[in-house]
């Protein structure tokens, strides 16, 4: 029998004889293990057409031929099984690893998730409290992406525990010689999966398949960064998926220094090779989200309230934003509102975050419970981890997944009156959790409590700031829980986004006379911004005097009113100062005030402007920080990388990032002051003062070393993934 040759093309296996005989086509579907011969009438007679006196001979040939093709077309189907079987296995390796400790070994499937409503679970699993708490409302038909099945099989390309959603419009994959695990292109249409082309890139088959993808995937704004796709997952046998959920994230939200850390840490942790998801409300109309159509119901204060979810997949990392009239057009205002309204917006956030793993599929495929960790921050999602222990573990579900808590600032705690409680829908036992007293406030509810408790690890965002929690006077009033919890607690100061916070490629450096610089160009890139600043904003334009800024929230905080005490020597000293915030009208009032003052040397910008924000880093020489407490800090890190020298209160992350400056040893990175008062701020500031102005190379030493340090979030990551390790392993 001759050898015949295989034809290969994605959509059908088609075989050509070596008398060119046309031979019947075939074609087969791995999806759902079904296979399909297809072999006509017609093409029969098609092979048999060249003699018509060997008809019987040449058509029982042909069969015969078919019958061999049909058993090698049976073992190469054999030898994807095996393959299939290969690749799952690996993962299973890395899963069997993680889930060890699990018992029977079984997964929790994807189908009783989807059932979390009252009625689809399981016996006695039915809590009176989670019924109606979230109801499918629909899929919009109408949307370009088809509805999702459940497949039945699981999908080793997933990494996914349980039943994987899989678009109806996956296509028929075909062998070849070359045998290609069947392309996630039938799973994820148009976009390779985050969690795949990192975690999963060293598998061969997947390898193939990185050629064979199409390699559009949805970049709206940000480049790709395919550089991570050829590299083995740093993480190791530790990926996992990981879901952070925040109240805000730059660039579409931002407050502060929130939504700077929930638009970095997640690429920082998918560069590592993890699944990684941020979940945001949708405050507005973004160009990048797309309507995933699915929608859902969930209960607040009585009331059914209905939740949208967007989705868009940048730098590696799914966004899922959450779309509901509550947060509609608060964009500017995501704090804003009386005590209940904020608290209602954040329950509603927290319900229908803690489920988007079970409902929403990115990339065509949703992150499912298992070897799951959300990452919460600050008050406003320090409900999530109590919602995921109330409503789910306690119930059987989701009985792998863990929570983390993230404290930016203690000082705000989402207290209110023991009332309070009755808007967070819980089993009445859980109100201790939530209860608390203290001298000044009495008896009161709080949420970062119940958060903290909760939690499976808490992180916080320096280690200076881990110990002063723990101090009466730094732990607002939680010091005794977080003391109590300090077992489970770890301090991890903040990185820089070094693609949005480079000065060698800030985009608000572009024009109006700025220009990019560099280690290398900063003698003469930097007093271009310098004088590009000056120009923007009204001031004499001059080289020579030191240019002094401050950026940041008006608040006690922040320290600002300190500076406001310095003005006076601070004018005498022939500097600019200039202040960018918003926040306490009065502090407000106060920056109005010293600019119309001292208009020829003060500028006081009241009002939220990034652009601004980075001009002033890049332009200014010296960076103020008298922060009151300052649980990490980011400014003073940007500050450092743009060679700009930070003067700060030695606290929280600032004492734990500014190391001073030692003139004998030519070492340290700025100046620091022990007590937030103006005399001690006035004291460094002298001290900065004098070496920019007579100790020129020290001065470019202090620049040099801040713009060298590695500032950028991988460091930081690494920490995270000890935490989130620890977690999933916390029984
Ligand atoms: N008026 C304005 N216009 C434009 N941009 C402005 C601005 N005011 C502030 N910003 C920006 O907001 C961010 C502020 O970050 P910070 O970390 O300094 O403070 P914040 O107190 O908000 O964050 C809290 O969380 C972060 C993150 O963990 C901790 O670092 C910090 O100590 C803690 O208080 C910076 O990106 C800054 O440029």
């Amino acid at each position: 029998m001759a050898s015949l040759p295989f034809v290969v093309d994605k959509g059908c296996c088609s075989l050509v004889g070596n008398r060119n005989y046309s031979l019947p086509f075939l074609s087969f579907s791995v999806k759902n293990s079904i296979f399909k011969i297809k072999a006509t009438r017609k093409d029969y007679g098609q092979v048999g057409g060249a003699d018509s006196d060997g008809d019987g001979d040449a058509i029982q040939a042909a069969i015969n031929k078919t019958h061999k093709l049909l058993a090698v077309q049976k073992q190469l189907i054999n030898q994807i099984a095996e393959r299939r079987k290969l690749v799952s296995s690996i993962n299973n390796a890395v899963n069997d690893a993680e889930f060890s400790k699990q018992g029977d070994g079984s997964f929790p499937s994807l189908e009783s998730a989807e059932g979390r409503g009252s009625d689809t679970f399981e016996e006695g699993y039915a809590p009176d409290f989670l019924s109606g708490s979230s109801h499918d409302v629909s899929v919009d038909e109408s949307q370009e992406d088809p509805s999702p099945t459940i497949s039945e099989d699981y999908d080793e390309h997933t990494n996914q525990i349980g039943k994987a959603l899989i678009f109806e419009n996956s296509v028929d994959y075909t062998s070849s010689k070359e045998l290609i695990t069947p392309p996630s292109k039938q799973v994820y249409h148009n976009e390779l999966p985050p969690f795949l082309s990192a975690a999963s890139s060293s598998t061969p088959q997947y390898e193939k398949y990185e050629r064979l993808k199409d390699s559009k995937v949805e970049e709206p704004h940000h480049e790709a960064k395919d550089v991570y796709v050829k590299n083995p997952p740093l993480a190791g046998a530790n990926v996992m998926n990981v879901i952070l959920v925040a109240a805000e994230c730059a660039p579409w939200s931002k407050t502060g220094g929130l939504g700077d850390v929930a638009g970095a840490l997640p690429k920082a942790l998918a560069r590592r090779g993890h699944r990684v998801m941020v979940v945001v409300p949708l405050y507005g109309n973004y160009a990048e989200p797309k309507n995933t159509g699915i929608r859902k119901l969930y209960k607040v204060d009585g009331q059914d309230m209905e939740v949208t979810y967007f989705h868009a997949y940048i730098d590696g990392v799914d966004f899922v934003f959450i779309e509901s009239p509550q947060f509609r057009h608060m964009g500017d205002n995501i704090y804003g509102g009386n005590r209940t309204d904020i608290l209602k917006r954040m329950v509603l956030f927290c319900k229908a975050a803690v489920e988007v793993p079970w409902h929403v599929p990115c990339g065509g495929v949703c992150y499912g419970d298992g070897n799951l960790v959300f990452i919460a921050n600050d008050w406003h999602t320090a409900l999530l981890p109590v919602y995921l222990k109330a409503y789910y573990r306690d119930n059987g579900l989701m009985k792998y997944t863990r929570a983390v808590l993230v404290i930016h600032n203690i000082a705000h705690q989402g207290r209110g009156p023991v009332d309070d409680f009755a808007f967070v829908d819980l089993p009445a036992h859980y109100l201790d959790l939530f209860r608390m007293y203290d001298p000044l406030g009495g008896e009161h509810f709080n949420i970062f409590a119940a958060g903290l408790k909760t939690a499976d690890r808490v992180v916080t965002v320096s280690h200076g700031y881990a110990w002063e929690l723990k101090t009466p006077e730094g732990g607002w009033g939680l010091h005794g829980i977080i003391n109590e919890n300090d077992w489970k607690m770890k301090g991890i100061v903040n990185g820089i986004d070094t693609q949005d916070w480079n000065p060698q490629i800030d985009i608000h450096l572009k024009s109006d006379g700025y220009t990019n610089y560099s280690l290398d160009t900063l003698q003469t890139g930097k007093p271009q911004c310098k004088a590009a600043l000056q120009k923007e904003l009204g001031l004499p334009v001059r080289n020579d005097v030191p240019l002094i800024g401050f950026i940041g929230r008006l608040d006690q905080q922040k320290g600002v009113d300190l500076i406001g005490e310095a003005v006076p020597w601070i004018v005498d000293q022939d500097a600019q100062l200039v202040m960018l915030g918003t926040g306490r009208p009065d502090l407000e009032q106060m920056l109005r005030q010293i600019e119309s003052q001292h208009h020829d040397k003060i500028r006081g910008w009241v009002g939220f402007s990034v652009k601004t924000a980075h001009r002033i880093t890049a332009g200014a020489d010296i960076l103020l920080m008298p922060s009151r407490f300052e649980p990490c800090g980011l400014n003073q890190l940007y500050a450092m990388s743009y060679g700009t020298i930070p003067v700060v209160h030695a606290v929280g992350g600032l004492r734990d990032t500014v190391e001073p400056f030692n003139p004998y040893e030519e070492s340290g990175v700025g100046w620091t002051f022990d007590r937030a008062e103006s005399s001690q701020l006035i004291h460094a500031l002298g001290n900065c003062l004098l070496t920019y102005r007579q100790y020129k190379s020290s001065w470019e030493g202090l620049q040099r070393r801040g713009m060298t340090r590695d500032l950028s979030w991988d460091n930081a990551a690494e920490n995270y993934e000890e935490v989130l390790v620890a977690a999933k392993h916390h029984w």
